[in-house]
């Protein structure tokens, strides 16, 4: 067996090209529509395979192939792919921590690598799998450690804290330490800890993974409102499509390092939408409904029964003929779902 190990998180052996250097645009290329400005970004890892007793060989793993997506400030923006597409490398070329093997990058008219030091100040970062929070203190120790990390002065804090507090309801957890905490009060905890310094960018990494229904929706809530008043510009990486249908108009499908597809939401669901459902409920179970031209059962349960039919057609025809000739008591239309969509593109 072979085994691969990850030579750190360093760039392949040609580094980082010179276009990613000093911005010289300055402040132009902080404008609103360049908010975030990623170009032909790739990341080349080298990684070490075992290949006989003593032997390694070195073989590149190209995570991240040539993206290009530009986000306007102030906007909120799903950014998914299946495992191992390189939602992970970008952000994490985005924030800083690793540097781009070739390509230009832009936040915040900000260069991440070159400028780190420049760039925390402007960026809040969130993962959902791990917390920035210090384990064995309350809440409200770990805040006022992020304010003299961050130099925040004390009215600026003191309202940030409040308005989170009182957002995301965490007022009777702020003496509790971290620890003691469920995941869902633990990831309200972190994100108001990110935003402590007002950042203008907020990059979150599965936020709403493991929570139940009614913190997801505060989660979801707080976000909508933080974006829709401060303008904070958000990127969102989650496997929970519902995330991104309720916050995000615009998604960045990216697959194998490459973009597959950047637009609108709905345009997503249009371009991967073959056919829509109808399903139906019989008084009584029947078998299969045959014979509807443009129709074909897909799955029957019982009295109930689906129909996939091409999503460009109109369903009127088929509603009439199956109510003069089935015993109908009920009947609804489906969307496809996104999870469907997306998945039909990654297998496309
Ligand atoms: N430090 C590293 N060294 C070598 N290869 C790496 C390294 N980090 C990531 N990779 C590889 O790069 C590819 C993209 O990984 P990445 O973590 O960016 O994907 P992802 O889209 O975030 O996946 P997930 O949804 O599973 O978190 C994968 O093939 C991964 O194995």
């Amino acid at each position: 067996m072979s085994d691969a190990r990850a030579v750190g998180d360093e760039e392949d052996a040609s580094g980082p090209d010179g276009a990613c250097g000093v911005d010289t645009a300055g402040a132009a290329a902080d404008a609103d529509a360049g908010f975030i400005d990623v170009r032909e970004l790739t990341k080349t890892f080298t990684v070490r395979r075992r290949s006989g007793l003593l032997r390694r060989t070195a073989t590149s793993v190209r995570a991240v192939d040539g993206i290009s997506f530009a986000l306007r400030r102030g906007e909120m923006v799903g950014f998914i792919g299946p495992n191992g597409a390189g939602k992970s490398t970008t952000i994490k070329m985005l924030t800083g921590i690793l540097t781009p093997s070739t390509g230009r990058l832009r936040v915040a008219g900000v260069d991440p690598w070159q400028e780190r030091t420049r760039l925390v100040r402007r960026i809040g970062v969130v993962f959902g799998q791990r917390t920035t929070l210090w384990w064995d203190l309350p809440l409200r120790d770990s805040y006022a450690l992020v304010r003299r990390m961050y130099r925040i002065p004390r009215a600026r804090f003191e309202e940030n804290l409040a308005r989170c507090v009182e957002l995301l309801e965490l007022g009777d957890l702020l003496d509790v330490p971290v620890r003691q905490l469920s995941l869902g009060q633990r990831m309200r905890g972190d994100i108001t800890a990110a935003l402590l310094h007002d950042p203008d960018v907020l990059y979150l990494d599965e936020p709403t993974i493991g929570l139940d229904v009614v913190s997801k929706a505060r989660v979801r809530r707080f976000l909508t409102t933080l974006n829709a008043e401060l303008g904070t510009t958000v990127l969102l990486t989650t496997h929970d499509l519902s995330d991104i249908e309720h916050l995000c108009e615009r998604v960045v499908v990216i697959d194998q390092g490459r973009l597959l597809y950047d637009g609108s939401l709905g345009g997503l669901q249009e371009a991967g939408r073959g056919e829509r459902t109808l399903v139906v409920d019989l008084e009584y179970e029947m078998p299969p409904i045959a014979g509807l031209e443009g129709a074909r059962t897909v799955r029957t349960e019982g009295p109930r029964q689906w129909l996939a039919f091409p999503a460009a057609a109109s369903a009127a025809p088929l509603v009439s003929r199956l109510a003069a000739e089935y015993p109908l008591v009920d009947l609804s239309l489906r969307e496809p779902a996104i999870e469907d969509v997306i998945a039909r593109m990654y297998g496309g």
